[in-house]
């Protein structure tokens, strides 16, 4: 079996995993939990969201978390933002990465961000440019690539031009969302296989939640391919509250169990890892999904 030797992990709970909790986790928790975080040898995290805290309450603080938090010169502190005002938000609180977002398919984009996705481009082209003319990177995300929950199959050609338009924009990288949790590992080859004919496999990350179980198996197939950027949300946690049925992401412990086993390498210590995952467990007050978070309740293993 191919293989690559590294990968680069993205740790996106305080953001994906945070935004769909229902009871409010306060901002000295998060702050706490990505100072964590940023001690366990990932070099990526994706901390909060600049969106409008009416749509995600849960991440109103997003400029305090941002500006109190340890920055650790080792990792990248990333931060979703829709729009231009909330580029102004991820500027005052000094982000280091901007991640725009919006979906391949029309009914999602709607219900996510109040837009089509041709009204989108025009919102989204002057946040890339301002953002980059202040020395930000720049990541797009693209969901529903795999499956939208309202408009069912994604055509592959709607997903290449979306891309193609985030593109030319002058992103940096686009991470391509499975949003609900659909994708198997023969869509997966096929869709990969569609989008390394138009664009580098290093400009591209996966995004895989974990709804029905086939994530790790979605990993494993775009590993064979080649690609090496893998999001990933510690315990499990996580999921769009604008998508009917997404829950859990791609769990990072999980995750890293097998990367490791398979001897390929991306910096990241898991007992760490694991302690923070039993921490942030503890403080949204329920059972996290991953299997480790399982295994360490279970008492089958320990940190
Ligand atoms: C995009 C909007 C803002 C449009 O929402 P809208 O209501 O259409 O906004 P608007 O542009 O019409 O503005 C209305 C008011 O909101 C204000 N406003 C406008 N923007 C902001 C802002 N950023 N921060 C603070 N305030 C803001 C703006 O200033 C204005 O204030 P007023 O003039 O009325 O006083 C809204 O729909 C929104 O925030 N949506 C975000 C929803 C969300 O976060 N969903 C979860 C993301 S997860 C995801 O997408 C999937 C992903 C990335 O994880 C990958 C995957 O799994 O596929």
């Amino acid at each position: 079996m191919q293989l690559p030797s590294e990968v680069k992990v993205k740790e996106v709970g305080p953001r994906d995993g945070l935004q769909n909790e229902k009871e409010h986790i306060s901002t000295i928790d998060k702050i706490e939990w990505i100072n964590q975080l940023s001690e366990t040898g990932l070099s990526y995290i994706e901390i909060t969201s600049f969106v409008h805290p009416k749509w995600i309450p849960q991440l109103g603080d997003a400029v305090d978390v941002a500006r109190q938090i340890n920055r650790n010169p080792e990792v990248t502190y990333a931060a979703l933002v829709p729009n231009e005002r909330g580029l102004e938000r991820a500027l005052e609180a000094d982000i280091d990465e901007v991640s725009i977002f919006m979906s391949a398919s029309e009914a999602h984009n709607r219900k996510n961000i109040n837009k089509s996705i041709g009204e989108t481009y025009p919102v989204l082209s002057p946040v890339v440019e301002t953002a980059k003319s202040e020395g930000k990177s720049v990541r797009a995300y693209v969901s529903t690539v795999f499956g939208c929950p309202y408009d069912g199959k994604v055509e592959m050609n709607q997903v290449l031009s979306v891309c193609e338009r985030l593109f030319e924009m002058g992103i940096d990288e686009c991470s391509i969302g499975d949003t609900i949790g659909v994708a198997n590992p023969l869509q997966v080859e096929q869709v990969l296989s569609s989008l390394s004919d138009y664009f580098p496999k290093d400009k591209l990350a996966l995004h895989f939640h974990n709804t029905r179980g086939t994530a790790l198996a979605n990993v494993l197939t775009a590993l064979q391919l080649g690609f090496t950027t893998f999001d990933s949300s510690l315990g499990g946690l996580g999921g769009c509250p604008y998508a009917k049925g997404a829950s859990g992401n791609l769990a990072t412990d999980d995750l890293l169990y097998m990367l490791e086993e398979m001897g390929i390498h991306s910096g990241i210590d898991h007992r760490k890892l694991l302690k923070s995952g039993e921490w942030i467990q503890n403080v949204v007050g329920k059972p996290l999904p991953s299997h480790h978070m399982q295994m360490l309740r279970s008492g089958g293993i320990h940190v």
